[in-house]
């Protein structure tokens, strides 16, 4: 980590950590005033978005139901696929809880990011105890892209919006199997909503 004044802060953003059994251990060992932001989304959306990537870089891969499913006439659910693994947030909150409290994890909505991004970035700034330096005047709504991209400040450089990879169109899949991940997924959205204090409301 590099170093910093005490009026810095430093971040760093790798998606892995959050899912990763070592990492809660190893983050406190380093620093135990670790603040952790981690974004989530509703688990199906995210797992038909992971696949539509690594279908992106694996044409051949075989179909999504064929990997989230290990039966999907009995609707077993094949949870050491990752894309279906990393949605299970609440298993790998208990992790984190082992030596992080709750207070220092902060969550941001996924959905809230794209359809308010001012929003969910003053509950950060809060969390991270910075003035509400990023506001509504930073963003606008970019309708080639679908997202809202970032302004650049008043006089210099063009706007901002995230690459090619982020908000791709996601393969379709068929409503039953939605059905049976929505099933699958609520009694650990529940728990994760409970333990967190927010209703995410995924459904
Ligand atoms: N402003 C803006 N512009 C574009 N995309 C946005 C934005 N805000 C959130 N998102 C959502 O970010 C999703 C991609 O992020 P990832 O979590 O896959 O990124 S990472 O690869 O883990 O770094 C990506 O998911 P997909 O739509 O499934 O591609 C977007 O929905």
């Amino acid at each position: 980590m590099p170093r910093t004044l005490d009026s810095q802060i430093t971040m760093e953003k790798t998606p892995s950590y959050f899912v990763t059994k070592e990492t809660p251990q190893r983050i406190s060992a380093m620093s135990r005033e670790t603040r952790l932001i981690v974004v989530v989304r509703d688990p199906v959306t995210r797992a038909i978005s992971d696949y539509t990537q690594t279908l992106t870089k694996a044409p051949d891969l075989p179909s999504f139901q064929e990997l989230a499913f290990r039966n999907q006439t009995l609707g077993i659910v094949d949870t050491s696929w990752n894309a279906i693994r990393i949605g299970l947030y609440a298993l790998h909150l208990d992790n984190w809880l082992r030596f992080f409290p709750l207070a220092q994890i902060h969550f941001v909505s996924g959905e809230r990011l794209i359809t308010d991004p001012a929003g969910e970035l003053a509950r950060v700034q809060d969390f991270l105890g910075l003035k509400r330096i990023v506001t509504d005047k930073h963003f606008y709504f970019n309708r080639t892209k679908g997202f809202p991209c970032l302004k650049k400040p008043e006089s210099s450089g063009s706007p901002r919006c995230l690459g090619k990879s982020k908000g791709r169109t996601h393969v379709q899949i068929d409503r039953e199997a939605i059905e049976q991940l929505r099933d699958f997924y609520r009694p650990y959205n529940i728990r994760f909503y409970e333990m967190v204090g927010h209703d995410f409301k995924w459904e």
